[in-house]
């Protein structure tokens, strides 16, 4: 026989667990400064939540205002926070101007009936706000989940927590709307509300365990890319890019080329020893910003090292190589480093080299564009050499 201890352990259950996970995202939050927007913004959503609940377990021991008409706020405003804290992580926008007006309309629509009777009216107010809240933050989640380059590792399906909110509270919404013997005080031990309370407090496990997922992998993403990008020019640094060369090599044997172009800025020690060190910086940044649009998504751009940089082509060879080189030959020609009010011409020397299916590794073919980019060199600078 289900009693009255059943749904208050439950309740005190949920609120036990959003206690705790309030602290956890207070100490993401101001200890380890990790997405401390949204993280503050989870903890406040928790701490809502154990609010609006507390107060619904307290109904009819303490102060009537107290306990109903707050603690119904506090509901829709522990929605309105979680949303805002998934726009933070998914969107990186703190997006809290539609929550805040939500709650806002929310706590006018419950002022506009008295707290009298089964209290129905409140029930769909908070229970409709918190799904519209849920099922939009979902939708916001998934169109910028789907949408983010790190598709495999941050999955769309990974807002379905949210979707499974938003579910949870239309049905309780329409219970009290369809079922004459339904209720909306969860304190009453019916069937509807066990398990109404033990799904809300797996869902709310589940929410919050997928949004620290998503900080963690927020946080392994950001490493992976300072790890694997040259600090200066933002191409991927020589570790990176060797890895990325052997992969295209793996793929040599089984039909699939690649062509290399290694590019030089010519005279750079004058440049650098004229103008000094900050103006050699510029003109690596101005050229590999220059020549960003002649590099397919596919492309794979690095630094070997100095002034030496290599663009990896897969599925090209090297008529299509020497096409791409000479573009970006013109483009480094095309436009001076501007550096105190004064122009200082920019050329670059490149070297182009096909991948064939007896080269043993990719450092044959990175040997053969490095020996066409010193012919580029000693014929001159500023021509395409293969
Ligand atoms: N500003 C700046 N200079 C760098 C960087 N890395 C290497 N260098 C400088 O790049 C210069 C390379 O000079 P060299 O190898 O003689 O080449 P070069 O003067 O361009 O001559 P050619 O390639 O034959 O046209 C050296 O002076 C290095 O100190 C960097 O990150 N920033």
């Amino acid at each position: 026989m289900i009693t009255a201890s059943h749904t208050l352990t439950l309740l005190a259950a949920i609120i036990m667990f959003a206690g705790v996970a309030t602290l956890v995202w207070l100490a993401l939050a101001l200890v380890a400064r990790l997405a401390p927007r949204a993280s503050l913004a989870m903890a406040c959503a928790n701490a809502m939540a154990a609010l609006s609940l507390t107060l619904h377990m307290l109904r009819g021991m303490r102060p009537d205002a107290l306990t109903y008409w707050t603690g119904d706020v506090a509901a829709v405003a522990s929605f309105a926070l979680l949303a805002a804290a998934v726009s933070a992580i998914t969107t990186r926008r703190l997006a809290w101007k539609s929550g805040a007006i939500v709650v806002a309309a929310a706590a006018l629509l419950l002022l506009a009936v008295p707290y009298e009777g089964d209290l129905r009216w409140q029930a769909r107010v908070v229970n409709l706000a918190g799904a519209g809240l849920s099922l939009g933050a979902g939708l916001t989640a998934w169109r910028s989940l789907s949408a983010s380059a790190t598709g495999r590792r941050t999955p769309a399906p990974l807002s379905l927590p949210l979707f499974l909110i938003g579910a949870l509270l239309l049905v309780r919404a329409f219970e009290t709307l369809v079922h004459p013997g339904g209720t909306p005080d969860m304190r009453v031990p019916t069937e509807f509300n066990i398990a109404f309370l033990w799904t809300a407090l797996v869902l709310t496990l589940l929410q919050n365990a997928t949004l620290a997922f998503l900080v963690l992998m927020r946080l392994i993403l950001r490493i992976e890319r300072l790890l694997e990008r040259d600090p200066l020019t933002d191409t991927l640094n020589r570790r990176a890019f060797d890895h990325a060369l052997d992969h295209a090599h793996a793929w040599l044997g089984r039909g699939r080329g690649y062509a290399l172009v290694m590019i030089d800025m010519d005279r750079f020690k004058q440049l650098n020893d004229t103008l000094g060190h900050a103006a050699g910086d510029a003109a690596l940044r101005q050229m590999v910003k220059e020549l960003q649009p002649c590099v397919r998504e596919v492309d794979r751009f690095g630094r070997l090292g100095g002034e030496e940089f290599c663009v990896l082509l897969p599925d090209t060879d090297i008529a299509g190589a020497a096409l791409v080189a000479e573009r970006m030959r013109a483009l480094v020609e095309q436009t001076p480093l501007r550096w105190l009010e004064q122009d200082w011409p920019l050329s670059a020397s490149l070297g182009i080299a096909e991948a064939e299916r007896g080269d043993a590794d990719a450092n044959t073919v990175l040997a053969r564009a490095d020996a066409a980019l010193y012919r580029a060199k000693s014929q001159g600078r500023n021509v395409v050499q293969p």
